[in-house]
């Protein structure tokens, strides 16, 4: 019988002393799901070299083959090679599981409208809960038959009729960046095109629309995103080119941490020059904690303090990045605030909630906020931190747990979402080294 996560969570191993560790990380969730997109909708065959293979960009792979996509593992599939990926017709019916793949969920409705046939979406019984009625709409606007039974939510089917108007649309893409991506990821392959305005609350997450703004570019497609909350996609082909892609810097949160929180260092490799990744705030944050940090040729290291120090900080363009800064800023010598970042609360699970939660029942001094967290200083106690099928919710476990004795991460391989087993990945990098 495997063993069951939640009666058995997993001890977050503690190092004996300050770790010195070189790390490489595995390629970025966010760079490969839109890389597959644009190559199922490009005008040739492409590589998406060094992809990311954990359960969202399998589920998004799974997703574009099901619609008649060809995505070949050009090492024979060991998992270690790339991904040859050979645009098809697109002329069936199909069933997407969108697992608690936000990318999943958002990304492939828009192409399925240049397809033939009818495609049924749903995912994990919380992906039901997570914010899509306001892209549904817009693709209603835009030309293209959902049917959602009135939910604005999974499941859903959309009818491909092989091709789509376009043109101008409104949207509040307040509770998501994605709304916005997921149109101008399809738009050059609509008609018209798309222009997309956003009307609302800000849209957070402002670099994931940047990476996808260049990641078109690149392909010769035609944006138009010198207006604030305005994003034109002018019609035409989205060309065929090899994309390496990055690795996943917001995955660097918890090694990163490693260094940060035990006075150690660590270096992670492969770390880009230039990123529209929102990972690489990390710089900054953990400077403003107390770090040094020096990004040299490639390789980013992060020296730790004897103590880290609270910050105060406006995560909107960054919220993934809050449940990681989040139990840093439980191990810190000074108050924290983190603010801006009501619409996580529509993440894997209710992140603000979540943290506050399990903060606390480790012992931490945690405020609830409608749009963030504030964090004082408190003696912290080992315990089970729970999380709630969320990935970076294991990795703020884990981040305690490097400070604390006898921390217990329930269901370790929620991790699986965005790395590949991160237990062992993590384990490794503890017990590595020692100074
Ligand atoms: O486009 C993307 O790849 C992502 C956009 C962001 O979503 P939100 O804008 O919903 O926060 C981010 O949090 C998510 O992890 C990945
Ligand atoms: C919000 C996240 O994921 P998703 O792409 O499912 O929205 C995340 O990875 O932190």
């Amino acid at each position: 019988m495997p063993a069951d996560p939640v009666a058995d969570p997993w001890p977050a191993p503690r190092p004996p002393g300050p770790v010195d560790r070189v790390v490489s990380l595995p390629g970025s969730k966010s760079l490969t799901n839109r890389a597959l997109v644009l190559a199922a909708i490009a005008d040739g065959p492409s590589v998406v070299r060094r992809p990311l293979r954990s359960r969202d960009t399998l589920l998004m792979a799974a997703a574009l083959r099901s619609l008649g996509t060809s995505i070949e593992d050009t090492d024979g599939g060991d998992g270690s090679g790339d991904w040859a990926v050979t645009p098809g017709a697109w002329d069936r019916d199909a069933a997407v599981d969108c697992g608690l793949a936000g990318t999943v969920m958002r990304f492939v409705p828009p192409v399925v409208g240049l397809a033939r046939g009818t495609v049924g979406f749903d995912g994990d019984p919380h992906m039901r809960q997570r914010p899509v009625g306001q892209m549904l709409a817009a693709l209603g606007a835009l030309g293209m038959t959902i049917d959602d039974g009135g939910r604005g939510a999974l499941p859903f089917a959309v009818h491909g009729a092989g091709a789509v108007p376009g043109g101008t649309v409104t949207i509040d893409a307040s509770a998501s960046s994605q709304f916005v991506s997921a149109l101008l990821l399809a738009g050059a392959r609509y008609d018209h095109g798309v222009d997309v305005r956003h009307v609302g609350k800000p849209v957070p997450s402002l670099p994931h629309i940047e990476m996808t703004v260049q990641m078109l570019r690149q392909r010769g497609v035609a944006v138009d995103d010198h207006d604030a909350n305005r994003w034109a996609v002018a019609p035409g082909p989205v060309k065929a080119i090899d994309d390496d892609i990055e690795p996943d810097l917001s995955n660097a949160a918890p090694f990163l941490a490693l260094g940060a929180a035990t006075g150690g260092r660590v270096t992670v490799t492969g770390w880009p020059a230039l990123t529209t990744q929102p990972g690489d705030e990390l710089r900054e944050i953990l400077t403003l904690m107390g770090c040094e940090v020096t990004l040299t040729g490639g390789d980013l290291t992060v020296v730790g303090p004897e103590k880290l120090h609270g910050v105060d900080l406006d995560l909107h363009d960054v919220g993934e990045l809050t449940p990681a800064v989040a139990a840093l800023c439980a191990l810190a010598d000074s108050p924290s605030h983190l603010r801006g970042v009501a619409h996580i609360r529509g993440h894997e699970t209710d992140r603000i909630t979540a943290l506050a939660t399990e903060l606390g029942r480790l012992g931490a001094d945690v405020t609830e906020r409608e749009d963030g967290l504030s964090v004082r200083p408190a003696t912290l106690h080992g315990g089970t931190f729970r999380t709630y099928a969320d990935h970076r919710m294991a990795h703020a476990g884990v981040i305690l747990g490097l400070a604390v004795d006898d921390v217990l991460v329930e269901d370790i391989a929620t991790t699986s979402k965005t790395f590949p087993d991160f237990a062992t990945a993590w384990s490794n990098a503890v017990h590595g080294t020692t100074r």
